[in-house]
């Protein structure tokens, strides 16, 4: 079988920050302000400083008004419930995103309950959850509709697929796996508790995995020319003489892309579409904001 084709979540993703980027100047135009995103970040995870600065920087980039809030570790739960009510109210603001992991001490559904789901463009908020469950508009998360965007680039309409999803959590595998049977795939989520979960996943014509687990997914777990979508961002511990170990996804790169027919690389792959689909909800955003028709993004 021949090498799968790399999909180039990075080049995909720099199309749609594009395209976002020159709506959103068409947007300044006729609203008179362009769309703002807040990003609020509690304490000093060395990641999540990482994705707010790049967050940050590709809101500009995309012609959009940045709000950034740094707030030290030990911030007590009411201070930061003050300030998400402060950009509710808001006007500059149409998205409001909360950086997870939050410090033990705070209650992220609590502090996500607390954003107007009018702004949440994380898509984290339980109405924007349920919107989605019951097949109504709402924001989606970026990371599952990210994948989305890429698999239906890669294989158009998904009807009939078998889809398997490995990881339940509320913010990918469970907006991932509604997202797919949307697109009439037949869809199964796998996890920590499955039985034969090699076997499960060899039955998938798309694999999503989405575990936090190093190179979990081997090749013999694949159906040949399955299409996968590693969701996984793992950084191993550093090699002897280097500071930084390797990222690796949730699937064994190298030897799946001998069985797979396609597959997202780790970095490159589903990680950049993920700030790319924020931007994209931040627009959606400030058009409903300014009661305008949302174009199609
Ligand atoms: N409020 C939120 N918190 C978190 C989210 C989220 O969507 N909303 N997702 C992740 C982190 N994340 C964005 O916040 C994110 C993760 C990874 C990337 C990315 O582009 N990764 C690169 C590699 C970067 C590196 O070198 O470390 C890639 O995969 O190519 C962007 C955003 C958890 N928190």
């Amino acid at each position: 079988m021949s090498e799968a084709t790399r999909i180039d979540g990075k080049a995909f993703a720099a199309k749609l920050r594009e395209r976002v980027g020159a709506l959103a100047e068409a947007f300044a135009e006729t609203a008179g302000r362009k769309p703002g995103l807040a990003v609020v970040l509690v304490g000093e995870d060395a990641a999540s400083q990482v994705y707010v600065g790049a967050k940050g920087k590709a809101t500009v980039a995309a012609n959009m008004e940045s709000f950034e809030h740094r707030l030290p570790a030990d911030t007590d739960e009411g201070t930061l419930l003050a300030l998400v009510a402060q950009l509710n109210a808001d006007e500059a603001v149409d998205g409001i995103l909360v950086q997870l992991p939050l410090p033990g001490h705070l209650n992220e559904q609590a502090v996500i309950g607390a954003i107007d789901p009018g702004k949440d463009v994380d898509g984290f908020h339980v109405i924007n959850a349920g919107r989605l469950s019951v097949g109504q508009t709402g924001f989606v998360p970026c990371t599952p509709l990210g994948c989305m965007m890429l698999l239906a680039d890669r294989l158009g309409d998904l009807s009939g697929l078998e889809a398997v999803v490995i990881g339940r959590s509320n913010i990918v595998g469970k907006p991932m796996a509604q997202l797919l049977l949307d697109a009439n795939a037949t869809v199964t989520i796998a996890h920590s508790r499955t039985k034969d979960l090699p076997g499960v996943v060899r039955r998938a014509d798309i694999v999503v995995a989405a575990v936090g687990r190093p190179e979990m997914v081997k090749a013999d777990w694949l159906k040949p020319g399955a299409t996968v979508i590693d969701v996984g961002i793992n950084r191993l511990p550093p090699e002897p003489g280097s500071d930084k170990g390797r990222l690796v996804g949730d699937v064994a790169f190298a030897e799946a892309s001998e069985t797979a027919a396609a597959i997202t690389p780790v970095p490159g792959g589903v990680g950049p579409m993920t700030i790319a689909v924020l931007l994209r909800n931040t627009l959606v955003a400030a058009y409903e904001h300014a009661g305008l028709d949302t174009p199609e993004i």
